[in-house]
């Protein structure tokens, strides 16, 4: 690359990181940190005294530089005349170089006894706060819609959770406690300076305006490039997450070297932002360095004539001199607080926009909705009409009963909407027409959790945590005695191949169940839907996984279970089909009803192939 090729570029990467961000770019209204407060009030006591103790430490550390002028004025030359009557004062007691050293030493101790307190108490409160914070975010997040987890990839929504709450808490910590003891230093040592002189605290503050621009230019430009960054920085945790949980699938295709390329594609574009970004930073950086010097050459100067003109003492200059260059760095610091404070304040910005979303009822979790006080476990659709997007729809006025204890099957073609169906009795999805209704209630009247309560679910995708078998089948019914937990894997046909299990119930399943087979999951859900003991059961491809022996099996045991309960059953296997008293088929995103079913009701028809061809 020749150089005017080089310098080409670095006038459009220059250009390019200077321009004007567009608007909305990580915004954070003022009034919106307001909204931050309330995290705070529960440990707004130590938050108080950690001021007040900063506050301290920042006025102590103040006064230290004068025992210098006290040194030159007093000791050294004798009575040197005081530009100020508490100096004057302060000078007269401390007359001798030991009682000085002794003063000095005092100062030193309070000093630090002052700071481990300023410590301690900013720690309980920078602590308390991320856990205010947190706590009421996962408690906000977990209370959205499903549909909203539906749309989200995992990591971009574990991105948000986590990065997001850390680096507030970082920069809160970090920076916070530091803007509050600078702003006091800056302002002690302004009231210092002014006594020892007038004029030159003047020259220093003419520099205020120029920091202010500086700030002026940057701060915006800086906010954009971190809310980009931060993006970015989700989509390569989403790309991440993505990787790792479909590894099986990565290796039996051999596709490594493409992921590796796709993670390296989104890598890339945070890099880039976290270049122009830095380089940004960088530039504001130097032009409030470029500020502080010309007011450190200018109080030298200006100083030094006021010296050699014998309006100044030596003593009231050297300490000047010593003050301003603590002063001017600490100016510097306060100054670029705009700016280190961005990631902070782009990550509220996040914050605040995942707060502004409603949770599944408008409200905190539980708060809201009908709470019926029992359940027939009656379902209707009446003229539904749904489709996840508005011109695409999965269902086309939909209109079906299902009485109080009948189990009825729903079949069709692969892709026709059966999951749909289930999606929509969760509440996961709202239908754009028309109204599902439990016993006459509307559902989007009810209660969500309420709702989810009455309702068992043996999925073809069902989730495990990674702890015991035991803690596994009792995630439906927290409460269930050992008994219990046992009686339902028995009935799930699981139990005896728990206990011949090393560690029998106490087994830890993995993360999401992967020391089980996939047989194993269907029937610790299945051992889950008995031991839930729901009024209404659904069952999507329960026996997918299973072999037509261990089917056979579970379907004596689903028959059981499906007893007095209102049923909707999802399968493509004919043989589970007898479970049901009604079939419902679902093609070209209209039910209708298909033909009665039942043992020995003519199920024949359905024999082994394919389940739905068409009407
Ligand atoms: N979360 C979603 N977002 C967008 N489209 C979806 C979503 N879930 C399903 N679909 C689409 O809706 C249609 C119906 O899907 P659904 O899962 O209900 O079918 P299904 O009858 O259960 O199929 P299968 O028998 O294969 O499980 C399909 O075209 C599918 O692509």
């Amino acid at each position: 690359m020749g150089l005017t090729d080089c310098c080409r570029r670095t006038f459009a990467f220059t250009r390019e990181i200077l321009r004007q961000p567009a608007k909305g770019d990580g915004d954070l209204r003022f009034s919106d940190l307001g909204f931050f407060l309330r995290f705070a009030r529960p440990i707004w006591k130590a938050g108080v005294l950690a001021l007040v103790a900063t506050a301290i430490v920042s006025a102590l550390k103040t006064v230290l530089p004068l025992s210098i002028k006290v040194f030159i004025d007093n000791i050294l030359l004798g009575e040197a005349p005081s530009s100020d009557a508490i100096l004057a004062g302060a000078g007269g007691l401390l007359s001798s170089l030991d009682l000085l050293i002794v003063a000095l030493l005092a100062l030193g101790l309070l000093t630090g006894a002052t700071d481990l307190a300023r410590n301690y108490l900013t720690a309980r409160f920078r602590e308390g706060y991320a856990f205010n914070l947190q706590t009421a975010l996962v408690e906000h997040v977990l209370s959205f819609p499903l549909s909203y987890f539906k749309s989200q990839q995992t990591g971009y929504i574990m991105s948000r959770l986590s990065d997001d709450v850390q680096i507030l808490q970082y920069t809160i910590s970090q920076y916070l406690p530091q803007i509050v003891a600078n702003a006091l230093y800056v302002a002690f040592t302004l009231v210092i300076l002014s006594i020892l002189s007038l004029s030159l605290t003047f020259v220093v503050l003419a520099f205020i305006p120029l920091y202010l621009l500086v700030n002026a230019v940057f701060v915006r430009r800086i906010r954009a490039a971190t809310h980009r960054e931060r993006e970015r920085q989700a989509y390569v945790s989403r790309d991440l997450q993505e990787v790792i949980s479909g590894i099986d699938t990565v290796k039996s295709h051999a596709a490594e070297d493409r992921e590796v390329h796709k993670v390296s594609g989104t890598l890339r574009n945070m890099v880039d932002a976290r270049i122009k970004n830095t380089m940004l930073s960088a530039f504001s950086e130097y032009f409030r360095i470029g500020t502080m010097s010309l007011m450190l050459v200018a109080v030298i100067w200006f100083g030094g004539n006021e010296v050699l003109a014998g309006a100044m003492t030596v003593g009231d200059f050297v300490a000047f001199a010593v003050y301003i260059m603590t002063f001017a760095p600490t100016v510097n610091t306060f100054f670029a607080f705009p700016v280190v404070m961005q990631p902070a304040l782009t990550s509220a910005a996040r914050l605040h926009e995942l707060f502004g979303m409603h949770g599944e009822s408008g409200a905190a979790p539980g708060a809201g909705g009908i709470v019926p006080g029992a359940v027939q476990g009656r379902i209707e659709f009446a003229g539904v009409w749904f489709g996840y997007d508005r011109s695409d729809w999965v269902l086309h006025d939909a209109r079906f009963v299902i009485r109080p204890g009948e189990a009825v099957a729903v079949v069709g073609r692969t892709g026709a909407g059966k999951t749909t169906l289930i999606n929509l009795i969760l509440r996961a999805f709202a239908p754009q027409r028309g109204t599902i209704t439990l016993d006459g209630h509307d559902l989007m009247s009810l209660d969500p959790q309420w709702l989810r309560r009455q309702i068992s679910i043996v999925s073809q995708d069902l989730f495990l945590f990674h702890t015991t078998i035991e803690e596994n089948i009792r995630y439906s019914r927290p409460e269930a005695t050992v008994e219990e937990v046992v009686e339902a894997a028995r009935r799930a046909q699981i139990h005896d191949e728990i206990v011949r299990l090393p560690d029998g119930y106490r087994t830890i399943v993995g993360e999401r169940g992967t020391q089980l087979s996939v047989g194993q999951r269907q029937r610790v859900a299945i051992a889950r839907a008995f031991l839930k003991d729901a009024p209404i059961l659904i069952l999507d491809e329960p026996t997918s996984a299973l072999d037509l022996q261990t089917e056979d099996l579970i379907r004596r045991t689903l028959r059981t279970l499906v007893q007095g309960r209102t049923t909707i059953l999802i399968s493509h296997r004919p043989s589970l089909l007898e479970l049901a008293d009604r079939i419902l088929a679902v093609e070209d995103g209209r039910v209708r009803e298909c033909r009665d079913a039942g043992p020995g009701r003519g199920l024949t028809g359905y024999g082994d192939a394919p389940l739905w061809h068409g009407a």
